[in-house]
């Protein structure tokens, strides 16, 4: 993508801007706006539906609202088009922040569900306004001038569409290489790991929803102005099927497929309903029947679109390594050596009858590593999960640098200074080991979505990724920074979300079974490079279930069993202990 920016990009752009001044027939020229005009549409699916993964069908709804909001405003109040447009935008934010706060905490198949029922409501209530014109629309809609220069014709038009279209997909490729960008792109794969980084994931739902909403208003307000009528069959719910067909079809995790798909489903249908009803003998809307075949073979054969094609004839570049020199990210006070840092004092947890944690204390002191361990079922997850803030406390108290956090959020509790891994490694496979590192660093930032989409936070960015780096340089993975976080194998995986961890600039590290799963070689690897975090001063709480890792490792042991502290002591005082060994490692050792 950044290679297409930096070379193919702009000989594309300037190339696609040239088109009207060269000698294309009109007909050629209304087939393109109508391209740019969906294009700009399917890129709001793209970062809702493929990079946020919120599916929605009702893009059609604020299409209309853009459209409708000028024709209305223009014709009947004489106002100005381009007042219009800000009205139309700023009504589409309104509606989609109303309809976001109703439904995008809906999860599975509720979202899509919810989308198709505002799609059908917004359609009808466009329907069936008098001061709209109900059925019939809105005629008569005035054609865009800029200062004396009139875009009546569709090839003035056709700059317009198209220097917005091209705009709003450089805007949106920025913004995904952004701070906000990689904390939408997080949001696919669940909300725990983004909310542990710190990143209000309901925020940037809401963002990849107004952001879609608005490109579907401004490809509207183009539309009605281009059309210079408007009416409610083009912002129906068929149309917002067929604009999220375009986006899959086009491959809805790329900027470009919403251009590859607007164009291949906009020349397909003119084609097919000039073939088909000659072959069939009668008229009908024949193409929908191949569209739902097409999408099935689609999503069969080339799940990620047809844009794939070309990107993988477009050579690979890595990110350019422009951050050495950049000033540090701003990083919260240490602790001073020996100061009791969390402070466990009776947690409770119960589900339903049963206590899976009973009145559990522990401290940790600056500098120290505590093993928290025991049999299956012990409790050592629901321990970590309620120090963490993932799980609410029954009772009890959690103090952390001398405030009690019980009760907060994983966001609140990254952002008092523990950060954590998980069990499972959650990680965003089609990021880079770096990009995925960076996630760490989102509190220690503050680029927004609009600074994003303009550029403006390179100098920021440039920190973050210096950041980024020292983080995997501290734990030795310099080597690996450009590769895929998926392609990783499962040691440095781990060892990558330690990075990431340590990108949050933590007072105490929360590590759960980082040894699970790991061959040997990696766990030696992975002991070392906490010995080495421990050594330059940093406290960490490791739920592990490997006895031999956690033996050579750490300071102090806490022993569960069936949701009980058997023992608290040494490695060599938990060694010894005959409880232990009957709990733990059973009484024939
Ligand atoms: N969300 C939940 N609802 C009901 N019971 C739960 C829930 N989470 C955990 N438990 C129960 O609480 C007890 C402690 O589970 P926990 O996962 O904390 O143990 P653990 O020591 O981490 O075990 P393991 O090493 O197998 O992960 C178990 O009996 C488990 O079945």
């Amino acid at each position: 993508m950044r290679n297409l920016s930096k070379f193919i990009l702009p000989l594309l752009c300037a190339a696609m801007l040239l088109v009207p001044a060269l000698p294309v027939p009109e007909f050629w020229i209304t087939q393109l706006n109508y391209i740019g005009l969906y294009a700009l549409v399917a890129l709001g699916l793209v970062v809702l539906t493929g990079v946020a993964g919120l599916t929605s069908f009702g893009q059609a709804a604020f299409v209309g609202v853009g459209a409708y909001t000028t024709a209305w405003l223009t014709t009947a109040m004489q106002v100005s088009p381009w007042l219009a447009l800000l009205v139309g935008v700023a009504l589409a934010v309104l509606v989609a922040l109303v309809l976001g706060v109703l439904t995008l905490r809906m999860s599975g198949h509720y979202l899509p569900l919810a989308t198709i029922c505002w799609g059908l409501a917004l359609n009808y209530t466009m329907a069936n306004m008098e001061f709209l014109g109900k059925y019939d629309g809105i005629l008569g809609v005035p054609a865009l001038s800029i200062g004396d220069m009139s875009l009546a014709s569709g090839r003035s038009m056709y700059v317009l569409i198209w220097v917005t279209a091209l705009g709003a997909a450089i805007a949106v490729m920025h913004l995904l290489d952004s701070r906000p960008g990689r904390a939408i792109r997080a949001l696919k794969n669940g909300t725990t790991m983004a909310e542990a980084m710190g990143i209000s994931t309901f925020r940037y739902k809401m963002v990849a929803f107004v952001l879609a909403a608005v490109l579907a208003a401004l490809s509207g307000w183009l539309f009605a102005h281009f059309q210079r009528t408007v009416n409610p069959s083009p912002f129906s719910l068929a149309k917002g099927i067929e604009f999220l067909f375009m986006a899959v079809v086009g491959g809805v995790g790329h900027v470009w497929g919403a251009f590859t798909g607007a164009a291949v489903v906009k020349l397909l249908e003119d084609q097919l309903q000039v073939i088909l009803p000659a072959l069939i003998g009668s008229s009908g809307n024949f193409e929908t029947i191949v569209f739902g075949l097409v999408l099935i073979g689609v999503l069969k054969y080339v799940p990620d679109g047809l844009w794939t094609f070309v990107k993988r004839l477009l050579p690979a570049q890595q990110r350019e390594r422009d951050w050495v020199g950049a000033a540090p990210l701003p990083s919260r006070s240490k602790p001073v050596a020996g100061e009791v840092l969390l402070d466990v004092n009776k947690v409770r947890k119960q589900f339903g009858g049963l206590v899976a944690v009973n009145d559990i204390s522990f401290t940790i002191r600056a500098g120290d590593i505590m093993g928290l361990i025991g049999p299956n079922g012990a409790g050592k997850s629901t321990t970590f999960n309620l120090v963490s803030g993932v799980l609410g406390l029954t009772s009890g108290q959690v103090n952390f640098r001398g405030r009690n956090v019980a009760g907060w959020s994983s966001r609140q509790i990254a952002q008092a200074g523990m950060s954590r891994t998980f069990q499972h490694v959650k990680m965003i496979p089609e990021m880079t080991v770096l990009e995925n590192v960076a996630l760490g660093g989102y509190l220690r930032t503050s680029s927004g979505t609009l600074k994003a989409m303009l550029r403006l936070d390179r100098e920021e960015e440039r920190r973050l990724f210096a950041e980024a780096e020292a983080q995997l340089q501290r734990i030795g993975m310099a080597d690996k920074l450009h590769e895929l976080a998926g392609n990783l194998a499962l040691g440095p995986q781990r060892l990558m979300e330690i990075a990431r961890a340590l990108c949050t600039d933590p007072s105490l590290l929360l590590l759960d079974e980082p040894a699970a799963g790991l061959r040997l070689k990696e766990k030696q690897a992975l002991a070392d490079v906490l010995r080495q975090l421990k050594s330059e001063g940093l406290s960490i709480l490791l739920v592990e279930h490997d006895m031999d890792f956690v033996m050579g490792l750490v300071d102090h042991i806490t022993v569960m069993e069936f949701g009980t502290k058997l023992i608290s002591g040494t490695p060599a005082q938990v060694q010894a202990s005959p409880e232990v060994r009957a709990a733990y490692l059973g009484t024939e050792h």
